[in-house]
């Protein structure tokens, strides 16, 4: 079989790493008072796969006769355990119907192709033989975009990219670089910086995520106020379709009508499949810092961020986590065992009592983190602007120690999930982004629409957000929500929720995903975030671009 990574079937990641909140001594207490939920000991190191009722594939031999005769025997699977980690992202709501056998349906097989002809070619046949073909790059999608329609009955075929995973070469001269779709974020990173180049694209999932998924979905990471979003990193790409394949080469800009490369790009599979990408890489910056910050309230923080951009200071990254997420952070702190970290917790306290006097809210306050990256000249001069427009707005510099912490655990919440809802918990996210004048505005009725989906469902929950992601007219706020579900009505309950904090972001003027794509989970908000007539044009696209609703049917838009 392929040699290609896969994440547990159950869960986020590698088998064998999970969160752990018995080194961090204030998390137990933290969500006791959160949500009311007293923590157990994590008991479930993985799940025996014999606990689950997979679905029996419908794909007939003469299909996978065919399938075989393109990839290989050896590059087509009907492995029940491959099929359920191809039938879904990693949405808490596929995690818990992943664990409870809610499989309404899933691919019949699994199909690794090793180059682009392989993939024309599995078109050509999906089209001939009227399958389904779900392109899956890392599976780690949040808007359900992998899964298959409920009510589909033709043969679903799970197209996995993950043997292309090739950087092919890079134009040293443009800081242009064509990677093939199905590499996973470290791969790419070891192959580019092996010769001193980056992309700077670091979704939090980056470690099990693709080119080809990223662009596929709109994604932007952590760093993408230096290197930018997907779609401003991709400069040219080629799709496969089932009549031919679609190329744009990799051009600084061009004015040859709308943008077909913007087409692409968030399709979730709908138009093809995308082999190929050329896009930006940059050098590896010499210096690479973040630095913390404390705020007395989020609106000073919030003021300090957009001065940053006004004041155009180059920055990889600002980030604001707001009062909630602020006290969430410390709760994560792990215990100090050196002597160095038992005096930085001393002088934390001592911090913390000079707030005090201060007359700050310590339940008010606010970290906010900036990375700087570039010659050490460079990184001195920017640090200096910006302690000097956030102090301006009330801010105390903590300085590198705490700035290098984020850096190291950056990548590790999305675990919290999974032992979460092992305590019969859901701690899920919504992310948005809106201009700079709405942002409080968005904020605040965020907040004010999940109380009341509490509310009405009769409990107490939680939610904190950050502000990530700034550009000249705005910024991206992400939400994240917590609660204890019912085991008998645990999917209504959580539409309850989420669709309540979706509904506030359009009602607010904030668009109803930043990141995440649309997939199916985000659909219900498609008209009113870009118009009826919006929706009934991209209806006509898919439907001329795929007349037999062979390519991932039913997502963006159905
Ligand atoms: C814990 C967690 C954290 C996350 N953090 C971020 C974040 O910080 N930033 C962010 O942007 N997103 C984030 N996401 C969402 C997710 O990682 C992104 O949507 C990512 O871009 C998906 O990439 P993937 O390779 O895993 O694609 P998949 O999940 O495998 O697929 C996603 C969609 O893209 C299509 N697709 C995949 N590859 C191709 C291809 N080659 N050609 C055509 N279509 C294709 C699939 O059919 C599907 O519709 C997060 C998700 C989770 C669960």
């Amino acid at each position: 079989m392929a040699h290609v990574k896969h994440q547990k079937w159950w869960g986020w990641g590698e088998e064998g790493v999970f969160f752990d909140y018995r080194n961090k001594p204030a998390f137990a207490p933290f969500v006791k008072e959160a949500i009311g939920v007293s923590l157990r000991p994590r008991q479930r190191d993985t799940v025996d796969f014999a606990t689950v009722q997979v679905p029996a594939s419908t794909a007939s031999e003469d299909v996978l006769a065919r399938l075989r005769g393109i990839s290989g025997p050896e590059n087509v699977s009907l492995d029940d355990e491959l099929r359920i980690v191809h039938w879904a992202g990693k949405s808490v709501l596929e995690l818990m119907q992943t664990l409870r056998s809610d499989f309404a349906r899933v691919p019949d097989v699994v199909v690794y192709p090793g180059s682009e002809d392989e993939v024309a070619e599995i078109l050509r046949t999906a089209v001939a033989q009227d399958l389904v073909v779900i392109p899956f790059g890392g599976g780690s999608s949040i808007s359900r975009s992998l899964q298959p329609a409920p009510e589909e009955t033709r043969c679903i075929v799970s197209l996995d990219m993950g043997r292309l995973n090739k950087v092919l070469e890079i134009d040293e001269t443009s800081g242009l670089a064509t990677i093939q779709a199905g590499v996973l974020g470290p791969d790419m990173e070891d192959q580019l910086n092996a010769r001193g180049w980056t992309l700077g694209h670091f979704p939090d999932s980056f470690a099990y995520s693709t080119l080809g998924g990223w662009a596929a979905t709109r994604s932007s990471g952590m760093q993408s106020d230096k290197y930018g979003d997907i779609a401003d990193i991709v400069r040219g790409l080629r799709l496969v379709r089932p009549s031919g394949t679609v190329v744009l080469r990799p051009l600084p800009s061009t004015s040859t009508g709308p943008s077909l490369r913007e087409m692409v790009i968030g399709s979730e599979g709908r138009l093809g499949v995308i082999t190929e990408l050329t896009v930006h890489v940059h050098r590896l910056p010499q210096e690479h810092e973040v630095i913390a910050y404390m705020f007395p309230t989020w609106q000073q923080a919030l003021t300090a961020v957009r001065r940053y951009t006004e004041a155009e200071i180059p920055l990889t990254f600002a980030r604001i986590s707001d009062a909630h997420e602020t006290a969430f952070s410390l709760a994560t702190q792990k215990a100090s065992t050196s002597v160095k970290g038992k005096l930085a917790a001393k002088g934390q306290d001592a911090l913390w009592a000079v707030m005090r006097r201060r007359g700050w809210d310590t339940d008010a306050m606010c970290i906010s983190y900036a990375c700087f990256e570039g010659s050490a000249k460079d990184v001195a001069e920017r640090k200096k602007a910006v302690a000097r427009i956030a102090k301006a707005h009330g801010a105390v510099v903590l300085g590198s120690g705490p700035g290098a912490l984020y850096d190291q655990k950056k990548f590790d919440t999305p675990h919290l999930r999974d032992f979460l809802l092992e305590q019969n918990t859901v701690g899920d996210v919504s992310e948005t982004a809106a201009p700079w004048s709405k942002l409080t505005t968005v904020h605040k009725n965020a907040y004010d629409a999940v109380q009341r989906a509490y509310a009405q469902l009769g409990k107490s929950g939680w939610i904190m957000s950050h502000m990530s992601h700034s550009y000249h007219s705005g910024a991206c706020l992400y939400f994240t929500f917590a609660y204890v579900f019912d085991e008998e009505n645990p999917y209504e309950e959580y539409q309850v929720v989420k669709s309540a904090i979706q509904q506030s972001f359009i009602d607010s003027g904030a668009t109803l995903s930043h990141h995440h794509g649309v997939g199916v989970e985000h659909q219900p908000w498609m008209e009113q975030d870009v118009s009826p007539e919006g929706v009934a044009l991209m209806k006509g696209l898919f439907q001329v671009a795929d007349p037999g609703g062979n390519l991932n049917p039913g997502k963006v838009v159905s």
